[in-house]
């Protein structure tokens, strides 16, 4: 082993919470080595969550277009061209790119390209992407390797080089026929968006319903949603084999004898931690059964100095829980003695907004969470129509929901309709502080927003019985 190079701070993996530790301690003027093997910046603006949102947008637009006599406008013929929806999609790309490296450059926070692995305690080797390797050193050694899509060892599967977002986000042409596999958060936003630029849909989903976890009135309303825009949705469905190459012709055989055809196979069945190959067992860093990190509620893994962030230490897949993992070890740096001062995972809010159209948005408790634990609540519920700015826009699909418990405190919200996602800072607001519902209930909420539409669903909550 070569002498290694000694850091402050050696942070691998470049993703939300990477970058913003590495930029954060090197603005403290810390010497830090950010080691990257892919992508600067991570999944979120590369090919994850932006690059989706931006797809998501083109395709919404489509579907403007599908609607224009609606909204009494009239148009010639029009047309999608996927080279087009890539190019914009890219175009942000290089924009966030330009972004991250002004962010390295200000901070002096060194970006290292290439694959890291323990070599021994609190020592790593980078394999360079550009050749050669160097070793480096440091007493703080944080993880943020992230996750990757899930390929089952189903037979036939990996053969039919699926697709993973990856891929479909890249597509220049349209499927003809896209099967997913899954329907959860991916396989829902992507197949909406296929659907309305003229590919055929089908979604292939092991359990009864989509988005499972779900409670049954948000799951029917998706389904028919999506039902209604024309992809075919099947359920239960227990894939036996996979013939056929993706992007020619591929068919997914279940096993109840039905079979699924079509041009071009997406997965989108889960994510699997990226821990594999870092030589953990030469710095004493052990895994969790399903392969993440194994860390306590600081993020700290079982080494002494190594802590472990985002998806590959099992937080919730989000880029915001990303984010505040960051927070949590950039507070606990800062004060590590400071009792009861610093943040841990213990008990955080994990809003969640699925970018279906209309949006998803939960945060708290479900009923089914609420029953599962036995805590009594309260509903209030209203059609997404009784606020009334959905009727201008003509997307009065969807509801509100609102469990209230003990005290008037609010224990889950959960709504489907247009951007609703933009009402969860309210909501979370109000349950941080422990404040009741009727803080946000009293309120002058302007009209005509959605958030007016609290008053409506807040006047739907049942007396509390003396
Ligand atoms: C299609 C899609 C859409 C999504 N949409 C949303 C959304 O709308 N909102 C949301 O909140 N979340 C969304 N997510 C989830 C979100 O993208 C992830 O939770 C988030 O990006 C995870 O960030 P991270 O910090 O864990 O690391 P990542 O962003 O995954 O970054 C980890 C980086 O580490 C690198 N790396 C791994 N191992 C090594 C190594 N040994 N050496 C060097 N480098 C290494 C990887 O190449 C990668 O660049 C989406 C995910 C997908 C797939
Ligand atoms: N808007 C957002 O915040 C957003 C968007 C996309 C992804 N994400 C994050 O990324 C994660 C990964 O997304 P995802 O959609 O891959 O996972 P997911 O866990 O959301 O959904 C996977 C779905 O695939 C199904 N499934 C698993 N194996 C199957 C099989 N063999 N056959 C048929 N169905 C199968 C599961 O039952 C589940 O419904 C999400 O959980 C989420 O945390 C977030």
């Amino acid at each position: 082993m070569s002498t290694p190079e000694q850091y402050d701070a050696i942070i691998i993996g470049s993703g939300e919470a990477g970058k913003y530790l590495a930029w954060h301690l090197g603005t403290q003027g810390k010497k830090v080595a950010n080691i990257e093997d892919k992508r600067i910046g991570g999944a979120c603006p590369n090919i994850a969550c932006l690059p989706s949102k931006n797809v998501i947008h083109s395709a919404k637009v489509a579907s403007f277009f599908q609607r224009g006599a609606e909204f009494g406008i009239v148009h010639g013929d029009w047309h999608v061209n996927m080279e087009a929806v890539s190019a914009r999609r890219q175009r942000m790309i290089d924009g966030l790119r330009d972004v991250h490296l002004a962010n390295y450059a200000k901070s002096k926070a060194e970006i290292v390209m290439g694959f890291g692995r323990f070599v021994a305690p609190q020592t790593v080797e980078v394999a360079l992407n550009a050749g050669g390797t160097r070793t480096l050193r440091s007493d703080y050694i944080f993880l943020d390797t992230g996750s990757r899509a899930t390929i089952d060892p189903v037979p036939g599967l990996a053969e039919s080089a699926p697709m993973t977002h990856i891929e479909l986000l890249e597509l220049t042409t349209l499927p003809e026929h896209l099967l997913i596999l899954g329907g959860g958060f991916i396989g829902l936003e992507l197949a909406q968006a296929m659907r309305r630029f003229g590919s055929n849909v089908t979604i292939i989903e092991r359990n009864p319903t989509l988005v499972h976890r779900e409670d049954s009135d948000v799951t029917e309303a998706l389904h028919q949603l999506f039902t209604d825009e024309g992809i075919d949705i099947v359920t239960n469905a227990s894939v036996t084999y996979v013939e056929g190459t993706s992007g020619k012709s591929v068919i997914v055989h279940l096993s109840d004898g039905a079979s699924l055809e079509g041009t071009h196979l997406l997965v989108a069945t889960g994510r699997t931690p990226n821990t594999q190959n870092m030589g953990l067992d030469l710095a004493g860093i052990k895994t969790t059964p399903s392969g993440h990190f194994q860390v306590n509620d600081r993020l700290e893994t079982t080494a002494p100095g190594v802590w472990a962030m985002g998806d590959c230490a099992g937080s919730p897949h989000f880029t915001h829980i990303s984010f505040d993992d960051f927070r949590i070890i950039r507070d606990n740096l800062a004060e590590p003695n400071a009792a009861g001062a610093s943040r841990t995972t213990t008990n955080r809010q994990i809003p969640s907004v699925t970018f279906t159209d209309p949006e998803l948005a939960h945060v708290g408790l479900t009923e089914n969470d609420a029953k599962k634990q036995g805590i009594a609540y309260r509903l209030g519920k209203i059609p997404m129509a009784a606020a009334l700015r959905t009727r201008t826009l003509d997307e009065t699909r969807g509801f509100m929901k609102v469990l209230i418990g003990s005290g008037d405190r609010i224990l889950g919200f959960t709504a489907i309709g247009p951007g609703v996602g933009e009402l969860l800072p309210v909501i979370q607001l109000a349950m941080s502080a422990n404040l009741p519902y009727t803080a946000v209930h009293n309120l002058i909420l302007t009209h005509p927003t959605l958030s007016e539409g609290f008053i409506n669903l807040f006047n739907t909550i049942p007396k509390q019985q003396a």
